[in-house]
């Protein structure tokens, strides 16, 4: 039997009578890390902005763990435990890498910014903040303020303050854009750890970190969905490689 925390069924986004989005059904396993590709234009992109709310789809719904947020507000959403990258992690550059998260679990609290400057509270969440950075492998860097950090360590950063809205599912967009090798292996194997007791819906290009990461793949092509299953799978779809043919993506591949 399937257990899927995400469940979108029929869902379509037109705008101003461009089809960008249309009916797509999707289900993305519980602990699963689950990855959505495909050439530029797709659609990966405006799938995400609906399963997040930051858009209003034209048809369709979207179940998140059992509750019907088709018209839920994005806020609500991440409450609930379904938090998107850069959702919190707008990585506030002049405090420092612990004071980014402190901040970070401060909001996911819900407390008030004078309720949070108080001593007492900031040390409550303290702890919590280095067993996040701890988790990040970026305990050393604590102090540090957030914008002298490497380019991977930054991202890093960001996958701690969305951790510390303690996400039931993760949704990470192109986790490792613009990353050297060397930090496309750190970041994929740092995503690789936090979807132990997580579940992890990402657009990727990359199509290595797709083919070590992900558990099941979701191929979009013109806003429709083109082929569906493990790597090996989809790899081999002739519609995936005719449809990949010439683009960008096998560059990166
Ligand atoms: N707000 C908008 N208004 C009009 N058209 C849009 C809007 N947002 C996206 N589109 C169009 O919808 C299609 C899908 O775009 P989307 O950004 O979702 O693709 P993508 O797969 O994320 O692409 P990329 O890999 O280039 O980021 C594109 O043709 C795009 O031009």
């Amino acid at each position: 039997m399937t257990d899927a925390i995400l469940q979108a069924r029929g869902l379509s986004k037109t705008f101003a009578g461009f089809s960008a989005v249309s009916n797509i059904d999707l289900d993305v396993e519980r602990g699963s890390i689950h990855a959505l590709i495909g050439p530029n234009g797709a659609g990966k992109t405006t799938v995400f902005n609906l399963l997040t709310r930051f858009i209003t789809p034209s048809a369709g719904s979207i179940v998140y763990d059992g509750t019907d947020i088709t018209r839920a507000k994005p806020t609500d959403i991440a409450n609930r435990g379904m938090v998107r990258s850069f959702q919190i992690s707008a990585i506030f550059p002049h405090l420092s890498v612990l004071d980014n998260v402190r901040v970070a679990l401060q909001r996911h609290l819900g407390l008030s910014y004078h309720f949070w400057r108080s001593n007492k509270v900031l040390d409550s969440t303290n702890e919590r903040a280095m067993a996040l950075l701890k988790e990040v492998g970026l305990a050393e860097f604590a102090g540090t303020t957030a914008v002298e950090l490497a380019y991977g360590r930054k991202r890093a950063l960001e996958i701690a303050t969305t951790l510390a809205l303690d996400p039931k599912l993760m949704l990470l967009d192109e986790p490792t854009q613009g990353m050297s090798a060397e930090d496309v292996g750190k970041v994929t194997a740092l995503i690789r750890q936090v979807a132990a007791d997580r579940t992890i819906l990402m657009v990727e290009h990359n199509l290595k970190v797709v083919s070590t990461l992900a558990d099941k793949i979701t191929v979009l092509n013109r806003g429709e969905i083109l082929a569906e299953g493990p790597y090996a799978q989809v790899s081999k779809d002739p519609a995936v490689m005719e449809a990949y043919m010439g683009s960008a993506e096998v560059a990166h591949g």
